[in-house]
């Protein structure tokens, strides 16, 4: 479970305007939690918080009823994060070493690290692929690679950030088969995104930000209406429910 009391955060002191600005939020383990809004709504500093990234200036998060703040090593093994585009997130020249570099700094025995790093790879189907070098690999690929870094950590929840961005269709395609599967698997996910295409079927709730406060939280089936208001893509009903791989490659709200 991670909860967030009545968090607030700003950037440049007491008295920049609050990117997040008092919010109050509960994500059950299991649960699947969109977490949308235009840019600069908050959605990036809010998920920072999540495993003691940022530190509130107010109010307090906590992981498993535990305060990020009194310990942060818990919090961050709980909560897996996947930041947007991870070109520049990784830390070793291939992918095996990559995905070990988690678990080996947890100081896990070495047989436990190689069971974690061939299991990761196995969920985002990259088996094999170990001693493949990260900068050859495409976007889809790296993103995988990512998402298999922060699952060799074995989180309970893991947070991505904009995970599509860049990514041309049927990449995005092969990561919302992944994050599928995770659901499936009982992996809590929270999806940061201001374009819910790939988003909405997957999604068990629906939280919306706007000027850093929770504007929308409820089920997909109830906000769908509410959302274009405040600047959010939804796909028309077709779309979501048949996509087709490789029918769009740009959208015009996707960031440059
Ligand atoms: N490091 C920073 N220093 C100062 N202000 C920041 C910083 N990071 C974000 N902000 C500001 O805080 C507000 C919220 O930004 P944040 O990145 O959390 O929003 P977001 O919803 O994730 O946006 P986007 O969809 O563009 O990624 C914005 O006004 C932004 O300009």
């Amino acid at each position: 479970m991670i909860e967030t009391r009545n968090l607030r955060h700003r950037y440049g002191g007491d008295d920049g305007p609050a990117a997040v600005d008092g919010v109050s939020l509960s994500i059950a383990d299991g649960e699947f939690v969109v977490l949308a809004g235009p840019n600069g709504s908050g959605k990036s500093t809010l998920v920072r918080h999540f495993n003691g990234l940022l530190d509130p200036d107010e109010g307090e998060v906590l992981v498993d009823g535990t305060p990020v703040s009194e310990d942060l090593v818990a919090a961050r093994t709980r909560v897996g994060m996947v930041f947007q585009q991870p070109r520049d997130g990784f830390v070793a020249a291939t992918v095996g070493a990559d995905v070990a570099f988690g678990p080996e700094n947890l100081g896990l025995p070495r047989e436990e690290i190689d069971r974690r790093v061939g299991e990761a790879l196995a969920a985002v189907n990259m088996a094999g692929r170990r001693d493949e070098r990260i900068d050859e690999l495409s976007g889809g690929e790296r993103e995988r690679v990512a998402i298999a870094g922060a699952l060799a950590m074995d989180p309970g929840h893991l947070v991505l950030d904009e995970p599509f961005t860049g990514l041309d269709a049927p990449a995005r395609e092969s990561v919302v088969e992944q994050l599928r599967a995770l659901r499936d698997a009982g992996t809590g996910v929270v999806l940061v995104t201001h374009d819910l295409r790939d988003a909405l079927e997957l999604a068990d709730r629906i939280v919306a930000l706007a000027d850093g406060q929770v504007a929308v939280d409820a089920p997909p089936a109830e906000v769908r209406e509410r959302l274009p208001d405040l600047g959010i893509r939804v796909p028309p009903a077709s779309e979501r429910e048949s996509p087709v791989p490789g029918r769009e490659s740009t959208s015009p709200e996707r960031e440059p």
